[in-house]
This record gives structure tokens, C-alpha cells and sequence, in this order.
């Protein structure tokens, strides 16, 4: 009995004792009980060993509530409750009594609480020898169960630090100052009408760069706001489009937000700044969300018309004729969040701008100025004068906005990133701090706020409701309803995916926290830029995985701290996408090569020649030859319904609940990675086990369950080359010595195949079942660039014991890192074929890039020509970079968007399969010249 610690005495009859290191039971116990009488308590533990059994918790509880039912109701509850909750986690005594400790006043007044007083004193000793894990996890209980009322987001840090203790988890805290605000009187030229908004919104002053910018607005000229999150970008638009509405009573403007709850949101700013307005300047949104009648409403009333692009393309530009009069009236167009506009979004909001501003010229006259804004972008004026093609673009970027000082944590979890943001999350609304937890995936989304809810019943029961998780697929109601209500302070924390990173006005916050890197250094900012509004000092936290990319900045803060963030790219000049565009061009008004190259570029006559030969274009010959007039024959009715600008899916899966209530609506491509049958289901923080999946109809029933386990689906990604010609011939001159390049760009079918799912322990995260499905495999068409790996290559990496399959994940990754330094793309649009490190079996010898959207945008097949230079630029890249790993770092061959989760990589056997592919090209172009 040396290994037992008395706990409490609970009744005469019986004790608690916690074994100490005992072996799991069955659910993850280590609780003993010993039977005793009052005056054998007192007596040797030793003599009662025989006593003592060690079973469930469940059957520990209903056991001592049989023999003591006169015991308080209150407290066995609390125990009760307390077993359940902390099935995993007690891990010594102090744990335990703490716990207890916290659960309510009944346990506290009674013969617990004096065990309890006597054991925390005599405990703190044994307490010193537990491992630096345990003890960090000790420190983490009292932290949860300790209030000390409201903090400001800055003390955060110091308490975190003394709740944890010297186990600690913060690897760095970047303390970014307080900036001061650079004030200017309200521009002369504005008029009364503007004065009096601002004065009815209560600012007396602007900011310098609002003044700047207004000024350059009013004169005409175009516009990008380059400041930082939260400068108070909307007035730099809303004011001179105010003002130009108010001058003119038929003046319009175009507002464009890329998503339907920033449209929302600047809509309720805009009407609540011109509430008291004497003009009338019918303002509506025009989306997916609007009926029937309103869009007619607004057709014939709008003066300020608030869409995004994707109405533009499927709607406005095609019936151009009912927006005529907005058209021909336009003065404005703005494009808020202008870094969304990136890769191939960005390509094909590019065409669909261009579309706009031709026909903008070609049938109504008009040539609106534009105002762009932007807080994280590394390019803006370059990239926002491509996103319009503009010739002339004014940047507006000395930031005249206050700050407040934030403090940015770097969180390594030692042990479950997860179970620390969650801490996290419930340690700031405990001390009255609104807080958002940025989570990369729905299902941590759903998993955070679970487990945060589940502290919080625990610990703060009265804010277990004030929590809430939010994320793509909610229906659009009950993001409405979140939106309102944690704008409305109704909430005081959320989890969120990337849904809400852009400016949505969600109050004030004051603790962003970032669960594993996010992708990009401007996300980062941009999520964090949602606390610290309106000139509070703020936190921000970012708690990392274990993986190689997070742990590359745990270990490198500088790299995220003093590093420009990432610079936006489109290339409207993409053949595949200039054509799609071309077509739908052509129908909204006959092309001309005279006229429209200036919009659409030099790339314009051969897309024509190109549509011409595919059956789309016919030239009018009934035209003057010079103006070459191309109209429309194409088969089909809208040729911008087949034109997804998004890759949004049409096809999906309805998840339904019991009571066949719609909850979700997923993709068909990401259906099976959250509903199968057996699957554990996560939706606002319910738990639903999918009970079956109607193929045939598309529909995933589910119902609520009560479960200690989450799934995790077993998929592969496949990438089969299907051979043939490409759709667009690389380009007739080639360089330097790769001319006779052996890499090919061919059609390949992208297959995901779902073989089954795990059963995964909550608490542990241990694996504790694995189940077989057969489920219907996902396909599409898209392009790839590969090139084989020699035989020999293969053997000379295997003679020097390296793992040739590592080496082949890695000599991918770097070359995906260096496509965008020859074309100007998007990473995300393109994915490297990754080896699943858990497989053994056969996979093909070679290294190849694919389009990650169906059909593809055409990017392998122009990164082609110089395929075999971008190997060369990898091997530089990896030679010159000196990380020591073997598995390399983010600059080198980590790459974020790996499907294996940058499992097994080498940076060695990546050289050297590298310079052998090299080597073997140049040997077989100088055998055949
Ligand atoms: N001149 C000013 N004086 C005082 N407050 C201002 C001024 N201009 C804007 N604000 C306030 O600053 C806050 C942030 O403004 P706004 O939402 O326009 O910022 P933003 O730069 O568009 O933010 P984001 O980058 O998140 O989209 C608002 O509450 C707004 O009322």
C-alpha cells in the first residue's frame, strides 16, 4: 500500500485512496477503493489491502452510493461528476483534491474539505517529483479551477505563466508597441452632407491615410488602402462613394466582399452611418441569398449595389441589360480584402473585372474609379493595378491609425495542442476576456469548442453557454444568428475556421488564439488583427501541433516575427482561364481584337483563334474587317454556369438529423472525410453518430450520442497519368540546355479512395478501433507535371541507407516551394504527390505536381516548359538552405499543404534524387544532339 495516498474520508465506512501509477482500468481509472470501518481508517493501510478493489469508475460510484446512501446528495454528485469528466486526467492527488475542491460549496463545507486541507499540504512534496509533463499538467487543473476575476488581455501572460509554473509552454512572447494615432481636421472639399455623417458616427478627425485616400477617391484617381487591420479602411470608400451618391442623384456604385457575411456586415455599417442621410441611396445586397423580389427591387432602385464576384459573373455581367442604368451610371467600384483575390480565385475574378470594365466602356460609357483595400498584403499596388488592369494605381500606405499594444505568444504543447487551446480558450472567458480560437479544419473547429465546453461545465458552469463554434457549412441562418450574436456580446468566445478572418465586426475582442499555422504569414496577422480593435490591448496565442512546420517557428520566432508577409499573385493571362472567360465575354458583347486588347491582352488573338476552332466563336463578316468582329455560337445557353471561379461543387450531401432536420450541407469531396456510417459527427458542438448514408440520395442520417470516441477516416490520394496530348502546346521556344526536357505534362485522374475509419479515445487520443468501408471513391480530371526518377538513382540512394521514399516526398515539396519564383500562381492551387507514409505498397518513381482544381486552370501545363530549371532552382534551394534535420524545415522541404502531414521526409536522399534526374538529363541531351 506504499503507492496509495488517502483522498478523503467519505463516510465511516469508506475512504478514497488514488493508486498511485496503478494500471489503467478498462475506461482509464486509476481510482482504489478501500472498505473500511471509522476506526480502521485511523488503522494500517496495509492490513486493508486485501480490501481493496480497483474497477470503473461507474461501478465505483453506484457501489459506495448503495452502501452510503445517507451520505449528501450534493457531493456525490460533485464526485460523480468530477470522475466522469476527469476519467484520464487524474494523475495525482493534488489533481484530484483541487478538482474536488471546486465543485461547489456542499463538498467544501463538510469532512472532504478538511481531507482535502490536510492532503494538499502534505501532497506538495510527492508533487515535486512528478515529470515535467505531469506536473505542467497539474499546473493546467489549477489554472482551470483558479478565478481571479477579469484580467487585461496583457496580465494574461504573467498569469499563464505562474499557472503553468516553470514547465513552461511559452517559447516566446513578441511584445508589438502601442502605435500612436496621426490625426487630420476633415478635408476641406468634403461636403456638409459628409461632415454629418461622420459627426453622426461621433469622429471629429480623420486619420491621415483616410484623408489621403479620400482626397485621391474624390479627384477620380484609383485607389488601394494598404493599411493595417482595423485602420478604419471602410470609410476610405464609404465617404467619397457617399459623397458622389449624394451629389448626384443617379450616380452609382459596386461594392464586391468576398463573402456573404462581409457583405452583411458592411451593409449594417453603411445604413447605420447614413441613418439620419436626407438623400435616399438605396442601398441592397445582391447574392445567392437574395429572392426574387428583392433583386428585381434592386435592379430598377439600387444606387449602391453590394455583390460579390460570383454574382457578377453568373448574373450581373451575362443580363448586363437589367443593370443598365447602374452600369452606365458607375462611379465606384470597390474591392475590400483584396489579398482573397490570390491564385485561381484571384485569375478568374481578374477576367470577370475585365469583363465588367469593357463593357462598362464598350456599351454604357462609363469608366468607374476603383477602390481597392487591403491590411495583408506584400504587393498591394502590383497586384491590385493586375486584379483590375489598371494603368495607374495610387497606394495609400503611412497607416494613421492607433494601435494598442499587443502581446503575441508562441505556445509549444508538450503534449496535446488540442487539450491546450481548449485550457486556453476557457482560461480567457473565465477572466472575462472575449476571445476567438482559429482552428485550420471543421472538425477541430468542433472539437476545440467541445472540449473547451466541457472545462468550462466544469470549472465555470454559468459560461459553459457563452461559447459557441462557427464555420463553413452552418446553414447561412445560424451563422447570421452566431455573427449577431457574439457582435452583440451575447458570446463570449467562439471557435472558428478561417470563416471568420476577414473584417467581419464581431465587437470587440481581445484574445485571438491560432491552433497550428494557418498557411500563410498574412492569415496569421489577418486572424490576429480581430482583437485589439478600437485601440485595447490585446493577445494573441499560437499554439502549435507537433508537426515539423509549427515547431519550425517554435523554434525560429524571427521567421514569423520578422518576416514580410506573403505577396499576392494573379496571372490573368492563364490561356485556360482567359478562354473561359472569352466565351462568356463573347455573349455579354461581341469581341473585337481591335477593341478589346487592351482588356483583355496580348494572349487575346490566339484564346479567339482557339475558341474559333472549338466551335464557340464565329467571325461577322458582315463587319468592318478591321474592327474583326467574334460573336457567340457556342452550345451552350450561359457558358458562366460552367465556369466555376471557386471550384464550388454542386453535388453534396445533406446531413440529416432523426427528426429529418437539415443540419449540414458538405461537398461531394469532402463528404466522406466527416459522414460515413459510424462516423462521430461534430456540428455547433453536438455530437451525432451518422447511423447511415444513402448513397443514392445523397443523405447522411445521423443522431445525438453520447460518446467518449471520435472518428478519424482512413484516404488515400491517388494520381493516376492518363497520357495524351494537353490541352495547350507549350510554348514554341525553350531555354538553355533543358530544351530536351524528359518531364511531361500530361491529363491525370486524381482519385481519393476512403478504405475505412479509425475509433479514436477523446481523452488519450489512442486508437482503440479500426473499421473497414467500402465507400465510393472520388474522382476527377485534372492536369500533372512529372518527371521519372531513373532506376539507378533509386539504387545509389538505397546504397547510402537512405529512404528513397523520403527523399522523393521531400525533392517534391521543394519543388512545389519554387514554382511561384517562374510563374505567378497560387500554391494552394497546385499539390505535390505525396507518398503515404504508412503504406508500403508500390508507389510510382517520380516527381510530379498537380492541379488541385477539376479540370485544372492550366498552371502544370505552363509550369511545363521549364520543369526540369525548377529542379535545378530545388537543388539550390536545398543545398543553400542550412537547416540541420533530416527532415528539413518550411523553407526548404516542409511543405503546408502535404496530404501526409510532412511525414517522412529527407533532405539528403531528396539531393541527391534531385541531381540525378538533373545529371541524367543533361547526359541523355547531349547523347541525342
Ligand atoms: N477617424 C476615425 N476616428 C475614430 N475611429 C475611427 C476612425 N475611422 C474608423 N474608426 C473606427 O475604427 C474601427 C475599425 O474600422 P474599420 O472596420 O473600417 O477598419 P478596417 O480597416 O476596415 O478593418 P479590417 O481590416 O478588419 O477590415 C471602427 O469601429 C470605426 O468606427
Amino acid at each position: 500500500m506504499q503507492d496509495m495516498e488517502h483522498l478523503s474520508v467519505i463516510s465511516p465506512k469508506v475512504v478514497l485512496f488514488v493508486k498511485k501509477n496503478a494500471e489503467e482500468t478498462s475506461s482509464g481509472n486509476a481510482l482504489v477503493i478501500i472498505e473500511c470501518s471509522a476506526e480502521q481508517n485511523h488503522g494500517d493501510r496495509n492490513n486493508h489491502e486485501s480490501a481493496s478493489k480497483q474497477m470503473d469508475v461507474s461501478k465505483i460510484v453506484n457501489e459506495l452510493k448503495m452502501q452510503e446512501s445517507s451520505f449528501k446528495s450534493n457531493l456525490w454528485e460533485a464526485v460523480e461528476r468530477l470522475m466522469f469528466i476527469k476519467r484520464n486526467e487524474i494523475s495525482s492527488l493534488e489533481d484530484f483534491l483541487i478538482s474536488v475542491k471546486d465543485c461547489g460549496a456542499a463538498a467544501r463545507g463538510n469532512k472532504v474539505n478538511q481531507a482535502t486541507k490536510s492532503h494538499t499540504a502534505s501532497t506538495t512534496d510527492s508533487d515535486k517529483k512528478h515529470s515535467a509533463a505531469s506536473t505542467s499538467r497539474s499546473h493546467k487543473k489549477r489554472a482551470l479551477c483558479h478565478r481571479t476575476g477579469p484580467l487585461l488581455p496583457v496580465e494574461m501572460v504573467e498569469h499563464l505563466r505562474k499557472r503553468i509554473g516553470s514547465a513552461t509552454k511559452i517559447v516566446h512572447v513578441e511584445d508589438i508597441g502601442a502605435r500612436n494615432a496621426v490625426h487630420v481636421e476633415v478635408p476641406q472639399e468634403l461636403s456638409e452632407n459628409l461632415r454629418s455623417v461622420l459627426h453622426s458616427i461621433g469622429i471629429t478627425q480623420l486619420y491621415s491615410h483616410q484623408a489621403e485616400s479620400i482626397q485621391a477617391s474624390l479627384t477620380g484617381k484609383n485607389v488601394v488602402v494598404a493599411t493595417m487591420t482595423s485602420s478604419g479602411k471602410s470609410l476610405c470608400y464609404n465617404l467619397p462613394v457617399i459623397e458622389a451618391l449624394s451629389q448626384s442623384s443617379s450616380s452609382c456604385a459596386l461594392y464586391l466582399f468576398p463573402t456573404k457575411a462581409l457583405a452583411q456586415d458592411q451593409l449594417r455599417a453603411f445604413l447605420a452611418m447614413t441613418k439620419g442621410f436626407s438623400g435616399s441611396l438605396n442601398v441592397g445586397i445582391y447574392d445567392g441569398d437574395t429572392n426574387q423580389q428583392e433583386r428585381t427591387r434592386l435592379r430598377q432602385n439600387a444606387r449602391l449595389l453590394i455583390t460579390n464576384p460570383d454574382m457578377l459573373h453568373v448574373s450581373i455581367l451575362p443580363h448586363h441589360r437589367k443593370f443598365g442604368r447602374i452600369l452606365a451610371n458607375l462611379r465606384y467600384v470597390v474591392i475590400d480584402e483584396a489579398h482573397v483575390y490570390n491564385g485561381a480565385f484571384g485569375c478568374h475574378t481578374a477576367l470577370i473585372l475585365r469583363r465588367l470594365r469593357r463593357l462598362c466602356s464598350h456599351v454604357y460609357g462609363s469608366d468607374p474609379s476603383f477602390v481597392f483595400s487591403t491590411a495583408t498584403s506584400a504587393n498591394p499596388r502590383e497586384h491590385c493595378m493586375e486584379l483590375a488592369n489598371l494603368p495607374t494605381l495610387e497606394l495609400i500606405q503611412n497607416d494613421g491609425s492607433p494601435a494598442a499594444r499587443k502581446l503575441f505568444i508562441l505556445w509549444n504543447s508538450e503534449d496535446s495542442a488540442i487539450e491546450d487551446i481548449s485550457f486556453l480558450f476557457a482560461e480567457m472567458v473565465q477572466h472575462g476576456l472575449r476571445c476567438i480560437a482559429f482552428c485550420k479544419t471543421r472538425k477541430l473547429c468542433e472539437l476545440v469548442f467541445c472540449h473547451t465546453r466541457e472545462i468550462l461545465q466544469e470549472t465555470a458552469p454559468h459560461l459553459a453557454e457563452s461559447i459557441c463554434s462557427y464555420r463553413a457549412g452552418y446553414i447561412a441562418e445560424d451563422r447570421r444568428r452566431i455573427e449577431s450574436d457574439l457582435f452583440n456580446g451575447k458570446l463570449s468566445g467562439i471557435a472558428a475556421t478561417n470563416a471568420l478572418e476577414l473584417g467581419i465586426d464581431v465587437g470587440h475582442i481581445d484574445v485571438t488564439l491560432h491552433l497550428g499555422f494557418p498557411g500563410s504569414i498574412a492569415s496569421l496577422w489577418q486572424q490576429a488583427g480581430r482583437a485589439g480593435r478600437r485601440e485595447r490591448p490585446s493577445l494573441a496565442v499560437y499554439v502549435a501541433f507537433e508537426g515539423p512546420l509549427d515547431q519550425y517557428f517554435m523554434k525560429h520566432p524571427n521567421k514569423l516575427f520578422g518576416s514580410p508577409i506573403e505577396c499576392c499573385h494573379v496571372d490573368a493571362k492563364n490561356q485556360q482561364v482567359l478562354e473561359q472567360h472569352l466565351a462568356c465575354a463573347a455573349l455579354e458583347h461581341p469581341l473585337s481584337l481591335f477593341y478589346d486588347g487592351k482588356f483583355f491582352g496580348s494572349g487575346l488573338n490566339s484564346a479567339i483563334m482557339s475558341l474559333k476552332s472549338r466551335g464557340f466563336l464565329s467571325y461577322d463578316p458582315s463587319c468592318d474587317s478591321a474592327a474583326k468582329i467574334w460573336n457567340y455560337i457556342g452550345y451552350q445557353k450561359m457558358p458562366s454556369h460552367s465556369v466555376s471561379i471557386r471550384s464550388i461543387e454542386r453535388e453534396r450531401y445533406k446531413v440529416m438529423d432523426d427528426q429529418e432536420k437539415e443540419i449540414e450541407e458538405i461537398e461531394e469531396s469532402k463528404a466522406f472525410f466527416q459522414v460515413y456510417e459510424g462516423a462521430v459527427y461534430l456540428n455547433q458542438g453536438k455530437t451525432y453518430l451518422v447511423t447511415s448514408l444513402d448513397l443514392s440520395s445523397k443523405i447522411a442520417w445521423c443522431q445525438k450520442a453520447d460518446v467518449n470516441y471520435y472518428t478519424k477516416p482512413r484516404d488515400r490520394t491517388d494520381i493516376h497519368v492518363v497520357g495524351g496530348n494537353v490541352a495547350y502546346p507549350a510554348p514554341a521556344k525553350l531555354s538553355n540546355q533543358f530544351s530536351r526536357t524528359t518531364a511531361r505534362a500530361d491529363p491525370c485522374r486524381v482519385t481519393t479512395t476512403w478504405f475505412g475509419f479509425y475509433r479514436v479515445h477523446k481523452g488519450s487520443n489512442m486508437i482503440f478501433d479500426k473499421v473497414n468501408l467500402a465507400l465510393p471513391k472520388y474522382t476527377y480530371t485534372s492536369q500533372a507535371v512529372w518527371v521519372p526518377v531513373p532506376r539507378s538513382i533509386i539504387k545509389a540512394v538505397e546504397s547510402k541507407q537512405l529512404e528513397y521514399r523520403a527523399g522523393l516526398h521531400a525533392a517534391s515539396h521543394a519543388v512545389l516551394h519554387v514554382v511561384p519564383l517562374r510563374i505567378i500562381c497560387n500554391l494552394s492551387d497546385l499539390a505535390p504527390e505525396c507518398a503515404d507514409p504508412h503504406d508500403g505498397s508500390y508507389f510510382p518513381e517520380r516527381i510530379l505536381l498537380y492541379d488541385q482544381h477539376p479540370g485544372g486552370t492550366g498552371v502544370c501545363v505552363q509550369v511545363h516548359p521549364f520543369f526540369m530549371e525548377l529542379l535545378a532552382t530545388a537543388l539550390e534551394l536545398l543545398t543553400s538552405c542550412h537547416c540541420r534535420e533530416d527532415d528539413g524545415c518550411p523553407n526548404c522541404i516542409q511543405s503546408f499543404c502535404c496530404k501526409s502531414y510532412n511525414e517522412v521526409l529527407h533532405k539528403d536522399a531528396a539531393i541527391m534524387i534531385i541531381k540525378g534526374i538533373l545529371d541524367a538529363n543533361i547526359s541523355s541531351d547531349s547523347s541525342g544532339s
